[in-house]
């Protein structure tokens, strides 16, 4: 069997193609923002997020990232205006980042890498389920969030807390009642563009909407998120760094600001 997709050098990024062609589709994401090449949209609404801290299920190490799952039965926790039409559902959360504190992010802004991204995940309710709606064009909208090395997060160290529990790939734990709109900055101006999943299978099916302002993370914080691994218990211990995918070809996409 063909081994999983990951980021270690044969099984990273630039390998992806072979068993996933659509990584050099038309419309992959991330990519590098430029923000003089963005062009301001007045068209585009603030964004609406409204979160239920009560549809917080759990937090599990995947051995990609870790993710924290919501409760997506009802429209508790939803994403609406912005650059989207209809309701978007939040399904997960997780991050992105780097071995160091000079990479991490997978959208850059003007070249500049930041050491981490949030991924709030939300899929269109027009479809079924995530996974119908993963398969469309409109499916899915990502906000994303960058983080700056600075004062430490009271917010995301409720999240760090509860790592001891999914220290190796495959451990899950219960957590319950977080509200993600504590990680969000203050001001949610945006990018917006049509993109796809950033890991296998690479669908072309988010819009992409990446927050201008990034929220804090202390240095500490960030050590705390490189003492994940990518593997399992029972395996030789492999940290959980660089889980992130370089930019991608723009390949003539629009990205529009919502701000001038
Ligand atoms: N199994 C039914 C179809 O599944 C659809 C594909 O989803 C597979 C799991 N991957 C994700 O859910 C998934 C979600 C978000 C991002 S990202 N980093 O682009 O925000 C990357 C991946
Ligand atoms: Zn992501």
């Amino acid at each position: 069997m063909a081994h999983a997709w990951g980021y270690a050098a044969n099984n990273g990024p630039d390998k992806w193609a072979a068993n996933f062609p659509i990584a050099d589709g038309p419309r992959q994401s991330p990519i590098d923002i430029v923000p003089g090449g963005a062009s301001y949209d007045s068209v585009l609404k603030p964004l609406k997020l409204k979160y239920d801290p009560s549809n917080c299920l759990e937090i599990l190490n995947n051995g990609h990232s870790f993710q924290v799952t919501f409760a997506d039965d009802s429209d508790s926790s939803t994403l609406r205006d912005g650059p989207i039409s209809g309701v978007y559902r939040l399904k997960q959360f997780h991050f992105h980042w780097g071995a160091s504190d000079d990479k991490g992010s997978e959208h850059t802004v003007a070249g500049t890498k930041y050491p981490a991204e949030l991924h709030l995940v939300h899929w269109n309710t027009k479809y079924p389920s995530f996974g119908e709606a993963a398969s469309k064009p409109d499916g899915l909208a990502v906000v994303g969030v960058f983080l700056k090395i600075g004062d430490a997060n009271a917010s995301l160290q409720k999240v760090l807390d509860a790592f001891d529990d999914i220290r190796a790939k495959g451990k899950q734990s219960s957590f319950a009642g977080f509200d993600p709109s504590t990680l969000l900055p203050g001001c949610l101006d945006y990018w917006t563009y049509d993109g796809s999943l950033t890991t296998p299978p690479l669908l072309e099916s988010v819009t992409w909407i990446v927050c201008k302002e990034p929220i804090s993370v202390s240095c500490e914080q960030m050590a705390k998120f490189r003492s994940l691994l990518f593997s399992a218990e029972g395996e030789p211990e492999c940290c959980m760094v660089d889980n992130y995918r370089p930019p991608q070809p723009l390949k003539g996409r629009p990205v529009r600001a919502s701000f001038q």
